[in-house]
């Protein structure tokens, strides 16, 4: 059934550039930036932003809000330890007073306080009192099982898989408005650790790990990128890129790492028998993985499906000093493999499967919203492999519409390239099947995965937010990157993906000219130049390279120099 329509560089310089352009840019406010220069930068003002007035608060629409749908974390019967407190009800709920004192003001005399005072203006009032808390608890609303966050545990009882469920509470104690200043406050300052974008909502992704434990890199706070130019070529108005690439090892992958092993450093230090940190991986996760627990001192492993990765992703693992296996056969058969050790090895599991990673990465909802003012776009257009990625966004925007920060959920589409296509096709099934399939080759290799771990959380999230799925040829991907770059952006593959699949919602009318739309682009450009530079050189087999832009070689002579730019400019 088909768904409803809702709605010349030459290559031997090539390896070269790789090893140089392996690790991307931070883009870190600077830390002596005063408040509101920091949040400034971090939340760029233009004239698009100014002329979009908040949207008009309305309650969840009934379509949009299935409960049966929700996770288990807002679930009343899921905290059996607790009595569950609504945090729309809590201000007339008197089970859950919320703190009545104001937030501490800091403004651009932040620079003047004392580190103690600055340590103090990075918390909410009476917070030492409150006991903020998370545990796991099942996926699959039919187990009741729930285990705490220093056990090693990936599966529920009965087999499904687990999730970090918040003391919502505890949570709902504070205001709204509590928890906008605070993550406002704290984003991009240099108190450890909360200058971080994950970080400065720490209270809702690891409450209780210890300061000194989190091993941070100032991940995340990532640059919304207005895409203007493109947006016009596709007759949108209010189009933007949140640029999750933009970050240290060059993919969102960093926002989940840093939760997972900061959480695996609390357990050793706390005795925990870890001997090493491993993941499958198509490439992302491993050059993640690799640099976080360096930077702890942690030995890590990753599984590499053997020549299935970019040159720039696998220098990653091998320079922070991973133990690197390159394996006969694809990420679904490393994804095994990897889960058969750790169920026999002190070896703790570093893939999404493992639901600490979700909290990191569900900060950029977070993240996007409070870019956004604190207003939810009306789409998010995703990438999706292993799936743990959409879940993580949808847990956000739950999160902060259950908490009051916000007042409805973004629709979801994932896009997925044709040749790894199991979402899409059951998508076309409305769901109501699922079957892996053997991913063939694609560009998008991070996204070379057959058998989503994930596929029943992404099937959640897309459920409850009336998403979609739609996928994207090989043509179609390289194109759409390439067209994309020429408006300014130097895309993946993966993020080609979602461009291609959002301009083929465009042209289905499922996506609107006005709809505010935000394209998460996973990885940066730099990891995946093998792919660009071929397309440039108009050497991708069929694929007939519309944007190609090729290098003139030209003599070192003015008259030559001169015919070229009249050749190009055509003058
Ligand atoms: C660059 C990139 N984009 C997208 C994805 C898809 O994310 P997920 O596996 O969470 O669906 C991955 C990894 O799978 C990735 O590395
Ligand atoms: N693209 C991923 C695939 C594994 O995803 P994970 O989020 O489950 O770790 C990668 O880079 O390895």
């Amino acid at each position: 059934m088909m768904p409803r329509p809702r709605a010349g560089i030459g290559l031997s310089r090539t390896l070269t550039l790789r090893l140089h352009l392996s690790q991307a840019q931070n883009v870190n406010v600077p830390s002596t930036a005063p408040l509101d220069a920091a949040v400034g930068v971090f939340n760029p003002i233009h004239p698009r932003a100014l002329s979009h007035p908040p949207l008009p608060v309305r309650s969840p629409s009934p379509l949009l809000y299935n409960p049966r749908m929700e996770p288990a974390f807002v679930s009343p019967t899921a905290l059996p330890r607790r009595p569950f407190c609504s945090p729309s009800k809590s201000t007339t709920n008197a089970a859950c007073p919320r703190m009545a004192v104001a937030s501490p003001r800091i403004d651009s005399n932040f620079w003047r306080l004392s580190d103690d005072e600055k340590r103090r203006a990075m918390t909410l009032p009476g917070q030492q009192s409150v006991n903020f808390h998370a545990h796991y608890a099942a996926f699959d609303n039919d187990d009741n099982s729930h285990y705490q966050l220093d056990d090693i545990v990936y599966r529920a009882k009965k087999g499904g898989l687990l999730e970090v469920e918040h003391d919502m509470e505890a949570l709902a104690k504070y205001d709204p408005s509590q928890w906008r200043d605070l993550f406002d406050r704290r984003s991009g300052r240099t108190v450890w650790p909360y200058g971080s974008g994950v970080w400065s909502k720490k209270e809702w992704v690891l409450p209780s790990i210890p300061d000194e434990d989190v091993v941070s890199m100032f991940e995340g706070n990532s640059n919304l990128f207005w895409a203007e130019r493109f947006g016009r070529e596709l007759d949108m108005t209010d189009l933007w890129v949140k640029q999750c690439g933009n970050s240290h090892t060059g993919s969102f992958k960093d926002l989940g790492m840093t939760v997972l092993v900061s959480q695996v450093n609390h357990m050793i230090k706390k005795g925990a028998d870890i001997k090493a940190v491993g993941c499958a991986s198509t490439g992302d996760t491993s050059a993640a993985l690799g640099a976080y627990c360096a930077a702890a001192g942690i030995p890590s492993i990753v599984f590499l499906p053997a020549d299935k990765i970019s040159t720039a992703q696998l220098v990653q693992p091998i320079a922070n000093g991973s133990l690197v296996l390159s394996i006969d056969t694809d990420f679904d058969g490393c994804m095994k493999l990897i889960q058969q050790v750790v169920e026999e090895y002190p070896i703790y599991l570093a893939n999404s499967m493992n639901s600490l990673r979700l909290e990191g990465q569900k900060t950029v909802s977070i993240e996007i919203a409070q870019q956004f003012d604190w207003n939810v776009p009306d789409w998010i257009v995703v990438p999706g492999g292993n799936l743990g990625n959409v879940y993580a966004f949808y847990k956000g925007f739950v999160m902060m519409r259950d908490l009051g920060l916000t007042s409805k959920l973004p629709r979801i589409a994932v896009a997925q390239a044709e040749n790894a296509n199991p979402l899409y096709l059951s998508y076309l099934e409305n769901f109501e099947s699922f079957e892996p399939v053997t991913a063939k080759q694609t560009y998008a290799s991070a996204i070379q995965i057959g058998d989503p771990v994930s596929i029943h959380r992404a099937i959640r999230a897309l459920r409850a937010t009336d998403g979609v799925v739609e996928q994207a040829s090989e043509e179609e991907i390289m194109d759409t990157a390439a067209r994309a770059d020429r408006t300014g952006m130097f895309n993946c593959p993966h993020t080609g993906v979602a461009l291609a699949a959002l301009e083929k919602l465009r042209r289905k009318q499922v996506i609107s000219s006005d709809d505010r739309v935000v394209v998460v682009s996973t990885a940066h450009g730099l990891k995946f130049t093998e792919s660009k530079v071929l397309y440039h050189e108009k050497k991708l087999p069929n694929c007939a390279s519309r944007y190609a832009n090729d290098v003139i070689r030209t003599p070192a002579k003015v008259g030559s120099v001169i015919d070229s730019i009249r050749a190009h400019l055509k003058f």
